[in-house]
């Protein structure tokens, strides 16, 4: 006997939440088309190298061999989108969509899969702030659709923790040592690689920073009472830019993050994540990445993107899922004919597959629907 189990963090997935996530991709993949955004299919497995320069916790990839190259199973849709615009020679700016599978070795004990449904945009070509903007309009859109506008929008910007440290020093491994502990909020180590700066001029800001998360309005009333230097001061005024004009969104929650690790290291400004107060990980994520394009061509592109994680929405997101409820056509396999005809009459009906009459008047009672049958001169009676 052959095994039944599945590999670790594997899944079937059926019925009604199958179906749940098809509809939810289908109003999804309307919405989008309605914004002129155009779909990409890449393949699940890639070069390797691919994902290389920026790592994407590719100890966490499937890695395979292909001809004796290093292949993965796509950890990432975004990197494969870059290599595909490399070597497709599109008129830009331009505006894509996907919808497909990624695969990441979760952490043992997680629960969750390795396996996920994302879907995702990305924005190819524009430098204006508008692009970010039209990924909240969208997430905004996506929160009064399906959870009542309960979707928070977390900005950050990827540059705002070196604006800062290179004011401190120009020592490269301090730098990303004091980030880390930053963002992992390891407070006690946090303080003590801090220490020798608290009397400088930062010393206030740098001790407040791991609490410079929450509310926009309330996080830039404690960022105001710091200098901070020039450049991460800019950025600053362009957060408080942008959560100004997203306020302006529908039953839209606005927080800021200053202490968080931007949440892919591809970032170049902007980056935002999308959640619910009653959930524990994020439905949306994304940001700018200016730089990315640079990996596979000559030319930079400014873009900016995100993510929109298509299990979890499944999950959470109200909304009334059409189920068609079909009655039944009884027939004989010598009646298929009048079985085709009778079916493009009537949409509704579909085919009873049980041997005899009785049986079909059964199964028509346990399904609460009405049961049809074709009599001889080929037309259809009630039958229930
Ligand atoms: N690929 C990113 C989301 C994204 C799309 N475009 C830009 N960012 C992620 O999985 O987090």
């Amino acid at each position: 006997m052959h095994k039944v189990s599945l590999p670790l963090g594997m899944r079937d997935e059926f019925g009604m939440q199958a179906y749940k996530k098809h509809q939810l991709e289908k109003m999804l993949e309307q919405l989008l088309q309605q914004h002129d955004f155009m779909r990409i299919d890449t393949p699940l497995l890639e070069y390797q190298e691919v994902f290389a320069d920026f790592d994407l916790k590719q100890r966490r990839a499937y890695h395979l061999v292909d001809n004796n190259e290093a292949v993965v199973l796509r950890p990432d849709l975004t990197l494969p989108i870059a290599r595909f615009l490399a070597t497709n020679n599109f008129d830009l700016p331009r505006k894509f969509y996907y919808v497909g599978e990624r695969f990441k070795i979760a952490k043992s004990l997680s629960g969750k899969y390795n396996q996920m449904t994302q879907a995702g945009i990305e924005i190819v070509g524009y430098t204006s702030l508008k692009a970010e903007l039209e990924c909240f309009f969208l997430i905004n859109c996506l929160s009064r659709k399906f959870l009542q506008g309960r979707v928070r929008i977390e900005l950050g910007d990827a540059c705002f923790a070196d604006a800062v440290l290179d004011s401190l020093t120009k020592d490269a491994a301090l730098k990303a040592a004091i980030k880390k502990q930053l963002y992992q909020k390891n407070i006690p180590q946090y303080q003590k690689m801090i220490a020798p700066f608290v009397t400088g001029k930062q010393g206030q800001f740098l001790q407040k920073w791991p609490r410079l998360f929450g509310d926009e309005a309330t996080v830039l009333q404690q960022v105001s009472q710091f200098a901070l230097p020039a450049a991460a001061q800019l950025i600053i005024n362009k957060l408080e830019r942008v959560a100004h004009w997203l306020k302006q969104l529908p039953e839209q929650p606005v927080s800021l993050d200053l202490s968080a690790a931007p949440p892919q290291t591809y970032y170049t400004g902007i980056t935002f994540k999308g959640f619910s107060d009653d959930i524990s990980d994020y439905l949306f994520s994304g940001g700018r990445y200016d730089h990315l394009l640079e990996s596979f061509q000559k030319k930079a592109e400014p873009a900016v993107g995100m993510g929109i994680d298509l299990e979890l929405l499944t999950k959470v997101a109200d909304f009334d899922i059409p189920k068609p409820k079909a009655d039944l056509l009884f027939f004989e396999p010598e009646q298929l004919s009048e079985v085709v005809q009778i079916c493009q009459q009537h949409p509704n009906l579909t085919l009873c597959l049980e041997r005899d009459l009785q049986s079909a008047q059964q199964t028509a009672a346990t399904k609460h629907v009405k049961l049809f049958r074709i009599d001889k001169e080929g037309k259809i009676s009630d039958a229930t």
